[in-house]
């Protein structure tokens, strides 16, 4: 085996740089990856070889720009990597030689504090179930590429990669923990992961959207609206939607009855049109209405929604006057806002307090300080982490019902169902119980899913008979931007756990300071970003003008003083 594994390895280009597992795995320009997705399938092998049986692989680089690319490895639960595993993984695809860094580890020579190897990875694996490896890649150019190589490593180690071939990233989440799921329930049944297609996401979700529907009925609302502008970035997303389209027309008894009509744009799967002047990045961060917005009916006043590439974030937006550039936006921060505000309404009217059912809402140092004011008048518990999923993870469990969000549009809300069913058992039969029951099942709990978020979005709107408009004013954010600043080296910059703050160059820390206090309701940060060779500027400010102002100013600086830093 290891023979071969070194002969494998030896065919892909050998690289002069190191790979960092940073915020959402390796991820860096699509061609230098070969070597590192080889190497990943070898490792994610080893993980499905422990004790668990099971892992996932995905490809992509989510909204990173086409020529990019990189992977995420995944638990059996569909959670991300655990840390002490990333370092592992980290150290195994940088290594100068494979063999003897696999044979060290497999002897115990080798050993990374909290990931426990206590079954020789070389040897055949035992029992029924055979370790397997759920695969799944978006649509770049280099994706079928990069995942034959994963694909190679896998084999190799002796487990069994399963490839699901284009899907979104939440979709492969969802697939290997259903699968974890049914192979718990089934120990005996070695083929239990051959039950387990890829529509069976699209059809949990069109039934789940039904199931809420039924709760709602179809009494007339005059502000929701039932139509939808819908751009899918020119990646995945578009056509795993799609079926779940067609599948909800299906379970409704026609397209016409379906309580949401939605209008795709961006939906050309050609690589070289991905996340091109379209899709949630480009919404969000460049604040412009996407590509053919005007193609298909794009107007003032039109409910629009973008994904990114693999379809795991989703952002709200709508133009306000005709004319305008500058889409109204409504971030993964407000979006959330709404989620846990009607939860929360639901089980006030259900008398059940915080002590008896607890939530959080964990978000980033990104978070407009508007969004923290109205979260806290609401009275919703909010917690900051850094930037990444798997950092709000950990905290989001400590609580009965969690969620976690970005404000480009990451976000899911996730819970304990023993917690839920035992404090809803009383007044199961309410439509306040029910409606909860429904919303928490709309959620992909694995993570942050873009057509599940809009689904559970698009059901509390009509339920409550919200429009765009209506969601947009739930509160108004201070102007905000996020800038990029090249330099030498990013990782000499280091944040406090949160990343609100740098501690060092200190210096800059203490010149963005006395800026930031003589600015009104101003805010601002740098950190280094975890997926790109840069560092992130995020500027808040009451005004337009001082928003700007404050991040011209600090953007000098570090271009002055800090570029070679
Ligand atoms: C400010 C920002 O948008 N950062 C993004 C970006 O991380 P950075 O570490 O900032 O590069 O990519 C991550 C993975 O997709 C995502 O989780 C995160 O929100």
């Amino acid at each position: 085996m290891l023979k071969r594994i070194a002969a494998a390895d030896a065919t892909y280009k050998a690289f002069d740089k190191r790979f960092a597992y940073g915020t959402a795995g390796f991820r860096t320009l699509g061609e230098t990856l070969d070597r590192v997705c080889f190497r990943a399938g070898v490792l994610a092998g080893i993980r499905a070889k422990m004790d668990h049986g099971l892992a996932g692989v995905m490809v992509t680089a989510s909204h990173n720009p086409k020529q990019d690319n990189g992977l995420k490895i995944f638990e059996k639960d569909g959670a991300m990597l655990e840390g002490p595993w990333e370092k592992l993984a980290e150290s195994l695809v940088n290594t100068d030689d494979l063999p003897t860094f696999l044979t060290n580890l497999n002897a115990g020579q080798l050993s990374f504090p909290g990931v426990s190897l206590h079954t020789d990875f070389f040897a055949q694996p035992q029992g029924v179930q055979p370790p397997l490896v759920f695969i799944g890649m978006d649509t770049r150019d280099s994706s079928q590429r990069l995942i034959d190589a994963v694909s190679q490593g896998i084999t190799l180690i002796g487990a069994c990669p399963v490839n699901y071939g284009l899907v979104t990233t939440p979709q492969l989440h969802w697939l290997t923990q259903r699968c974890n799921e049914l192979r718990m329930a089934m120990p005996g049944d070695g083929e239990v992961h051959g039950k387990v297609k890829k529509e069976d996401f699209n059809e949990a979700w069109a039934r789940y959207f039904k199931e809420f529907s039924d709760l709602i009925g179809d009494s007339p609302k005059s502000r929701y609206e039932t139509d939808l502008l819908l751009d899918c970035a020119n990646g995945v997303g578009s056509i795993q939607f799609k079926l779940n389209l067609e599948l909800m027309a299906e379970i409704f008894g026609g397209k016409d009855k379906v309580p949401l009509n939605v209008t795709i744009i961006n939906d050309d799967e050609k690589p070289d049109l991905l996340n091109e002047e379209c899709g949630a990045e480009y919404v969000h961060k460049d604040q412009q209405l996407p590509h053919n917005f005007a193609l298909k009916g794009g107007r003032p006043g039109i409910k629009c929604a973008s994904f990114d590439g693999d379809a795991d974030r989703l952002i709200y937006f709508y133009q306000r006057t005709e004319g305008d550039k500058v889409p109204v936006i409504i971030d993964g921060d407000k979006q959330f806002a709404l989620i846990l505000m009607y939860i929360k309404s639901l089980l006030e009217k259900l008398g059940i307090t915080h002590s008896e059912l607890t939530h959080v809402f964990v978000q980033t140092a990104y978070v407009n300080s508007r969004s923290t004011k109205f979260l806290k008048a609401k009275g919703i518990n909010n917690e900051l982490c850094p930037t990444g999923v798997k950092n709000a993870h950990p905290i989001v469990v400590g609580y009965d019902i969690g969620a976690n969000d970005e404000p480009n549009g990451h976000g899911t809300i996730v819970c304990k169902w023993d917690r839920v069913r035992a404090a809803l058992e009383s007044k199961k039969d309410s439509i306040e119980a029910k409606k909860i029951q429904a919303i928490l099942q709309l959620s992909n709990m694995t993570v942050g899913d873009a057509i599940a978020n809009l689904l559970l979005i698009e059901s509390i709107l009509r339920d409550l008979d919200m429009s765009i408009a209506d969601f947009a004013t739930l509160y108004e954010e201070n102007p905000s931007r996020m800038f990029k600043a090249v330099v030498k080296d990013r990782t000499k910059f280091n944040v406090v756990w949160d990343e609100s703050r740098l501690t060092q160059p200190i210096e800059l820390q203490n010149y963005i300071d006395a800026l930031v206090s003589q600015t009104t309701e101003g805010k601002a940060f740098v950190r280094p970003s975890g997926t790109e060779d840069i560092l992130r500027l995020y500027a808040e400010a009451k005004t337009m003008e001082e928003m700007e102002a404050l991040a011209k100013a600090i953007l000098k600086e570090i271009d002055e003083k800090y570029k070679d830093y």
